[in-house]
């Protein structure tokens, strides 16, 4: 039996349910979910395994134009993952459906060379004839759409077994028990950046960067100590995500630090702290210092 492999983009407009998509695929949290678009900055990496095969996925931000440097260094991860992969698997959202922006992407992604795979997701959320009338504008762009629901795991054998015509023999790339390439130290941020997003994302759009300054194993006891800097742009902001004594950012670690210890499978202390840095996403230095490095 040949072994397969390849890599796959995941890719579409921000909040059309990637990371859901990414996370019901692999069957483990690794990418980020939450109700505000724009959430995915890193490119995730997610393996999937099979007996005679293994699908590493590349979970891209979102193709929307740029409004700032934060923007434009997204955009440029998304395109530059898009044309190194063996397939793109754009995802559509049934919900909002098919607007000019997803058309403009997907025409992009059609006339290039590697393969495009759509899936049409959240069908669980619509009828009959709203996914015939969005999977008829689709069609346009790819021979075949796979009707999905990621959030209720629809559809998902049938799309992994199409992506598996993309894969080609090829070596395992990855451990079969491995399931995501990004260094503890991005998903923990990424874990904050989450619960602080679901709290208080409404108060701060978009305005806050967590870094993780330092993960340290306590040998032989399975314990792991985080310290971590959530930054934002104002004073008020930081106000906002310490909470009345403290407690919004109590709220926030602890949230974080569940998820922490599931992945990592042991005992968590972490510490967060809140720092003002004015106009961070502009400031392509302290983005390279928060860790998002333009070279992925
Ligand atoms: N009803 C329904 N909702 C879904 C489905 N998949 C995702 N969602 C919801 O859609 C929202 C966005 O999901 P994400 O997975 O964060 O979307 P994303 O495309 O990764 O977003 P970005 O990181 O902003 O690019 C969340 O509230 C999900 O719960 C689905 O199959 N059905």
């Amino acid at each position: 039996m040949d072994f397969k492999s390849g890599f796959i983009a995941l890719t579409g407009s921000p909040n059309v349910g990637k990371s859901t998509l990414l996370n019901a695929l692999i069957g483990t949290k690794i990418a980020i979910v939450s109700k505000k678009p724009q959430t995915t900055r890193n490119r995730i990496t997610g393996v999937l395994t099979g007996a005679d095969y293994q699908m590493v996925f590349m979970d891209t931000p979102g193709l929307q134009s740029p409004k700032n440097k934060l923007g434009e260094f997204m955009l440029k991860t998304a395109e530059q993952t898009a044309r190194e992969v063996d397939a793109v698997l754009f995802v559509a959202d049934a919900k909002v459906g098919v607007r000019e922006k997803d058309e403009a992407a997907l025409s992009r992604l059609a006339a290039s060379e590697v393969p495009l795979v759509i899936a049409l997701n959240k069908i669980d959320a619509v009828d009959e004839a709203r996914i015939e009338e969005q999977e008829k504008i689709l069609e346009k762009y790819g021979e075949k759409v796979f009707r999905i629901s990621a959030a209720e795991r629809l559809g998902l054998a049938g799309l992994i077994e199409h992506l598996k015509c993309y894969l080609i023999e090829g070596p395992m790339y990855y451990p079969a028990d491995m399931v995501t390439d990004q260094p503890e130290r991005v998903l923990a941020a990424e874990f904050i950046r989450e619960k602080a997003l679901k709290s208080i994302g409404k108060e701060i759009p978009h305005g806050i960067g967590v870094v993780v300054e330092k993960i340290e194993r306590e040998a032989g006891k399975n314990i792991t100590h985080i310290d971590a800097v959530i930054y934002c742009e104002k004073d008020s902001h930081k106000g906002i995500i310490i909470g009345a004594g403290g407690r919004m950012l109590k709220k926030i670690a602890s949230a974080a630090r569940a998820d922490m210890q599931l992945l990592f499978g042991e005992k968590v202390f972490l510490q967060v702290w809140v720092k003002v840095k004015p106009d961070w996403r502009n400031k392509l230095l302290v983005l390279r210092s928060l860790g998002y490095d333009e070279r992925q």
